[in-house]
């Protein structure tokens, strides 16, 4: 066991390194355990070209092994990432705990590693070493969690599907989350063994990435000196314990366990949300700026009347069930077009499948020169200028309304994070005007006073509106607003089709899916009426409500017309 002071100094400061090899997994919502399989991987192949002697004769060897380390582990959760993050959830926590412990059975029979018996090293990790390289750490995540980058992050971890509808690619956050948790865990790897002066298979196993796990969670994974607190508490706590003399038999694992699982019950955000928790009660409304100065120079939407959006026989299949079948529409700039029908139409399946959720089981289409084949991946739909909003809300519940709106500026601003680590003016320049960008839309929908909210404070009408802010942030060529009133009483409704109304005089060109039959006819240019899956009906809503077909399929007798106009 390792005893004093300096021991306890160090320790403290490779436990934090550690919990953020995990805290940048969860960060972006992975539950990835392989961290102790790249922290193996990269010591033991660090002492293959660690010199013996300091460097330059003063200066600790393990400065050569630290970016050799970091490479080892990175490549090692790269070529790991490839087949295993398909996976998600617990199904990629197994997969990743399988490859731990192949690395130490490997480790133990080889002999280059000196099987079971491990290697013997010197000690070449001060104090002052490891303390330096956590503050690095921390530092790299205090710049990234408000960068684009780290917004990605908190994205792809509050929700992948709204995520990649923003732009933003999920396989690569996902794929650079877990190298940088390799690389993070490889460099532990080689500090740890260079500070306990041996390396052996059996210190890399499970209870090593069960601990590191613990400390991730309990330090809590959404604020950057989270890894700090929780590296703290799992190695003061018992350390207080032994100077109370709580040492002995089940008392050190049980106060240990108990106290852990009151972090883990009562402080679900880990304990950097105590800090975070008072922080929040003091968030003030945003303060008002001239954000159409500061917002980014945008590219103009297409003419008038120019195509975006043509679908020539598309359908979807669904195992037998034919959600959408040989739909054809043409869809030009400027147009709102509202496509109604009954529940279970294919309303849905059929913007799913322009916004790229979906690939088609038939027909062709191009949107925005996008071809609907099934090839392009959902942010690049966003790329092209699609954007969307949801029938069941998809907002980031944990990040601000703000926030939430600047996720939404993702394809229309620049990478920050690299500039942010050296302060260039140019950084701040774009974040303010990401923050422009999403301010000017949060007030269109009227949710300016409203902005420093979290998504999950705001009522259901407010936060119907917020995702709309958050597609409108995208500087969209088509905005997709599937049921956007639902749940709306019939003031706000009309309020939202006046909104509508002015975004098409801006030159968006919107698909609307609706129930409401009335504010459809007040918004709408054009109609198309989808009833199992086949468009039975399209042109101008007062010709269209007027066909006796659509009032049999959907509009039905007078009277629920009238009721439905009243939705
Ligand atoms: N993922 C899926 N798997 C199997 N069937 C599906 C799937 N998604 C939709 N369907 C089926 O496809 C049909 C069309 O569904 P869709 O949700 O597109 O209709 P909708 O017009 O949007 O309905 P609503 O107005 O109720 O939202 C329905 O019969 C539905 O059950």
């Amino acid at each position: 066991m390792l005893v004093g002071y300096d021991t306890l100094i160090v320790m403290l400061a490779l436990t934090g390194i550690f919990a953020f090899s995990f805290y940048v997994v969860l960060m972006a919502g992975q539950l990835s355990l392989g961290q102790a399989g790249f922290a193996s991987v990269a010591a033991y192949t660090s002492t293959l070209i660690i010199p013996e002697e300091p460097l330059f004769g003063a200066l600790s060897p393990v400065l050569v092994g630290i970016p050799f380390a970091m490479l080892v582990g990175a490549l090692a959760a790269f070529l790991l990432g490839l087949p295993v993050l398909r996976l998600r959830g617990v199904y990629l926590a197994i997969a990743t705990i399988a490859f731990g412990e192949v690395v130490r059975i490997y480790m133990t029979s080889a002999e280059w590693t000196g099987g079971a018996r491990g290697l013997r090293l010197d000690k070449w990790v001060t104090p002052d070493l490891a303390w330096i390289l956590l503050f690095v750490l921390m530092y790299l995540f205090w710049r990234l969690r408000p960068s684009r980058t780290g917004r990605a992050f908190a994205a792809v971890r509050e929700d992948e599907l709204a995520a990649g509808s923003t732009g933003i690619d999920v396989a690569r956050t996902r794929m650079m989350s877990f190298m940088a948790s390799g690389a993070i865990a490889g460099l532990y790897g080689l500090l740890y063994a260079y500070f306990v002066r041996r390396i052996v298979p059996g210190t890399f196993d499970f209870s090593m990435m069960l601990d590191g796990l613990v400390t991730g969670v309990v330090g809590g994974y959404l604020v950057f000196f989270g890894p700090l607190l929780g590296g703290a508490f799992f190695t003061l706590v018992p350390e207080a314990q032994r100077l109370v003399g709580l040492e002995a038999g089940w008392i050190h694992p049980f106060v240990t366990s108990a106290l852990l699982l009151l972090v883990i019950l009562f402080l679900p955000g880990g304990l950097s949300s105590l800090i975070t928790r008072l922080g929040a009660t003091r968030r003030r409304p945003i303060p008002e700026r001239p954000w159409s100065e500061l917002a980014p120079k945008l590219d103009p939407l297409p003419e008038r009347g120019t195509p975006v959006l043509t679908l020539s026989g598309i359908g979807k299949d669904y195992g037998g069930v034919h959600a959408v079948r040989g739909v054809d529409v043409t869809v030009t700039s400027g147009e709102v077009l509202g496509v109604i029908g009954p529940n279970g139409a294919g309303k849905t399946t059929l913007v799913n499948m322009i916004s790229g959720l979906v690939p088609p089981t038939e027909g062709t289409g191009d949107v925005l020169g996008i071809k609907l084949d099934g090839s392009g991946r959902v942010h690049r739909f966003a790329k092209a200028g699609v954007s969307r909003t949801f029938q069941h809300s998809k907002l980031f519940d944990r990040l601000s309304v703000l926030e939430n709106a600047m996720v939404g500026t993702h394809v229309v601003t620049r990478s920050t994070f690299l500039r942010r680590l050296l302060w260039l003016p140019s950084a701040r320049r774009d974040d303010r005007a990401a923050m422009a960008q999403a301010m000017l839309q949060i007030q269109r929908v009227g949710l300016g006073e409203r902005a420093h909210l979290t998504a999950a404070e705001l009522s259901y009408g407010d936060q119907r509106r917020l995702e709309i802010a958050r597609a409108l942030a995208a500087h969209p060529t088509l905005l997709i607003l599937d049921e956007p009133a639902a749940g709306m009483n019939h003031v706000e409704a009309a309020e939202l089709s006046q909104l509508i109304r002015s975004l098409a005089d801006d030159g968006i060109t919107v698909m609307l899916i609706e129930h409401n039959v009335r504010m459809v006819l007040d918004t709408c240019t054009r109609l198309v009426v989808l009833n199992f899956g086949e468009v039975i009906a399209s042109g101008d809503p007062e010709s269209v409500a007027a066909d006796p077909a659509v009032i049999e399929a959907y509009l039905g007798s007078e009277e629920t017309q009238k009721e439905k106009a009243h939705e």
